[in-house]
C-alpha cells in the first residue's frame, strides 16, 4: 500500500468493506446480508432493504454497492458516521404475511446486535418505520422508528426536501435560474419520495410526466393533473430535469443515448450501472446531480434528531443545505472541467481516509477483491 499524504486520502472502494455478514435468517429462512462498508468517521449507517432478487447473490451485490454509496453519502454531508446497509432477498415468488414481516425483522435486528454498535438501520426500499420498530424490539441500532414510540419517523419527507433544494442548485447552475415554476419535469416513480416530489413540484407549478410500473400510482398522477407514461417513455421524456425515484442501475451505456433531458436529479441510490456513466452523460452535456449528495435529506433529519438531539427546525436547515453543497459540487465540476460525479467524489475524499485493514475474523463469509480504481 503506497504511503504519504495521498494515500491517506484514499478512499474506500466499493468493495473494500470492513464487514460483510450473510446469513439464513433462522427464524424467516431468507437471505439477511448486513455490509459494513466504513466506520472511519463513525458508526456506520444506511437503510434495511427489502426487496425481490433473482438470486439471493444480486442482494450481495446490491448490498455492497449501496453501503459504500452510504460512506459517500455520509461524508458529504458532513455527517460523523460510515456507510453501511442491511439487504433481505425475497425469492421472487414469497409473499408475506404479519408473522413473516415480523420474522424477517427480527433475523435482521440479531445481526445488528452481534456488530455490537458497528451499524445502525432505519427504513428503505420495502421497509417502514414499523418495520424499524419491530427490529428495536431486539437492538438499539436503529433509526426512524414511529414518532409515537420515540423515534424520527418516516424520512421520505426530508429526503423529498432534499432534493427539492437540489433541483433549485441544478435549475439554477443550468438555466440560470432556481425557479421551478414552468421547468418541465419527469418523475420516474411515485413511491413515498417520488411522490412527495410530484406534490411539491406540482404546487410550485412545474409541468411534470411521472410514471411507476405500479399503475395503481396513476390515480396520484390524475390528481395532481400531471401526464402518466409508462416507464420506458418517462425515461425518454423530452424534459428540463429527470427525477430518478425508484429503483438504481437506470443509467447505462445503453440508456444514455435516448435520454432528452438537460440535467438529472432525483433520491434513487446508485442510478449509475457503473461510476464510467457519468461520463457518458457528460459526454451528451446532460448535468448528472450525484445521487448520493441529494438523496441525503432523511439520513441528514434522522440522525440530526435521534443522534444529537437537535430541533427539527435545525434538523430541516441541514436538509436543506444539500442545496449549497451540490451548488458547490457544480461549481468545482464546471472549474476544474470535471464531471460532477468526480468533484462529488474529491469532496468525499477530503472527509474520508482510508480506514485500517479489515481484521480477517471480521469478514465471516465473502470478501470479494479488491477493484482497481
Ligand atoms: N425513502 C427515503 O427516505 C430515501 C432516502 C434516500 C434514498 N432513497 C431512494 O429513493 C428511491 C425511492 O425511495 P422510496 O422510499 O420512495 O421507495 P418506494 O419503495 O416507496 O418507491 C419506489 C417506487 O418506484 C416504483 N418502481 C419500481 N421500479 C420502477 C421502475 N422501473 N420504473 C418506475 N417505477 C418503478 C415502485 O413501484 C414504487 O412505487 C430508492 O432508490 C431509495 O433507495 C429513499
Amino acid at each position: 500500500m503506497p504511503e504519504g499524504p495521498a494515500a491517506a486520502r484514499t478512499i474506500p472502494t466499493p468493495f473494500d468493506h470492513e464487514q460483510i455478514r450473510i446469513r439464513r435468517g433462522p427464524r424467516s429462512g431468507l437471505t439477511v446480508i448486513v455490509a459494513v462498508h466504513s466506520t472511519f468517521l463513525g458508526q456506520a449507517i444506511g437503510g434495511c432493504r427489502l426487496a425481490r432478487y433473482p438470486h439471493w447473490t444480486n442482494a450481495v451485490t446490491d448490498a455492497l454497492r449501496l453501503s459504500a454509496a452510504m460512506t459517500h453519502k455520509c461524508a458529504v454531508a458532513g455527517l460523523p458516521n460510515g456507510g453501511g446497509k442491511a439487504v433481505v432477498a425475497l425469492p421472487p415468488e414469497v409473499t408475506l404475511d404479519h408473522a413473516a414481516r415480523r420474522a424477517i425483522m427480527h433475523d435482521v435486528a440479531d445481526m445488528i446486535a452481534a456488530l455490537d454498535g458497528a451499524y445502525a438501520t432505519g427504513p428503505d426500499v420495502g421497509t417502514n418505520p414499523a418495520d424499524m420498530a419491530t427490529i428495536a424490539e431486539r437492538t438499539r441500532h436503529v433509526f426512524c422508528r414511529p414518532p409515537e414510540v420515540g423515534g424520527s419517523g418516516d424520512s421520505s419527507g426530508h429526503t423529498a426536501a432534499g432534493v427539492v433544494a437540489a433541483l433549485h442548485a441544478v435549475c439554477n447552475a443550468v438555466f440560470g435560474s432556481p425557479q421551478l415554476a414552468g421547468r418541465r419535469f419527469a418523475i420516474l416513480g411515485l413511491g413515498r419520495v417520488g411522490a412527495h416530489l410530484a406534490r411539491h413540484l406540482t404546487a410550485a407549478g412545474a409541468e411534470l410526466i411521472v410514471t411507476d410500473t405500479d399503475t395503481t400510482k396513476r390515480q396520484l398522477a390524475d390528481e395532481l393533473g400531471a401526464t402518466w407514461q409508462d416507464p420506458d417513455c418517462a425515461l425518454q421524456a423530452d424534459v428540463d430535469v429527470l427525477v430518478p425515484a425508484a429503483l438504481g442501475g437506470v443509467f447505462t451505456p445503453d440508456t444514455v443515448p435516448l435520454l432528452r433531458c438537460a440535467a438529472i436529479a432525483g433520491p434513487a441510490n446508485n442510478q449509475l450501472d457503473e461510476p464510467a456513466t457519468a461520463d457518458l452523460l457528460h459526454e451528451r452535456g446532460i448535468v448528472w446531480a450525484p445521487d448520493y449528495v441529494i438523496s441525503a435529506g432523511g439520513v441528514i433529519h434522522a440522525t440530526a434528531v435521534e443522534l444529537h438531539n437537535e430541533t427539527s427546525e435545525q434538523a430541516t436547515a441541514r436538509v436543506l443545505g444539500i442545496g449549497d453543497t451540490l451548488e458547490r459540487i457544480l461549481d468545482d465540476a464546471k472549474k476544474a472541467s470535471v464531471t460532477p460525479a468526480a468533484a462529488a467524489l474529491e469532496l468525499a475524499r477530503q472527509r474520508i481516509q482510508r480506514p485500517h485493514a479489515p481484521r480477517l475474523d471480521q469478514v465471516l463469509l465473502h470478501k470479494p477483491g479488491r477493484t482497481t480504481r
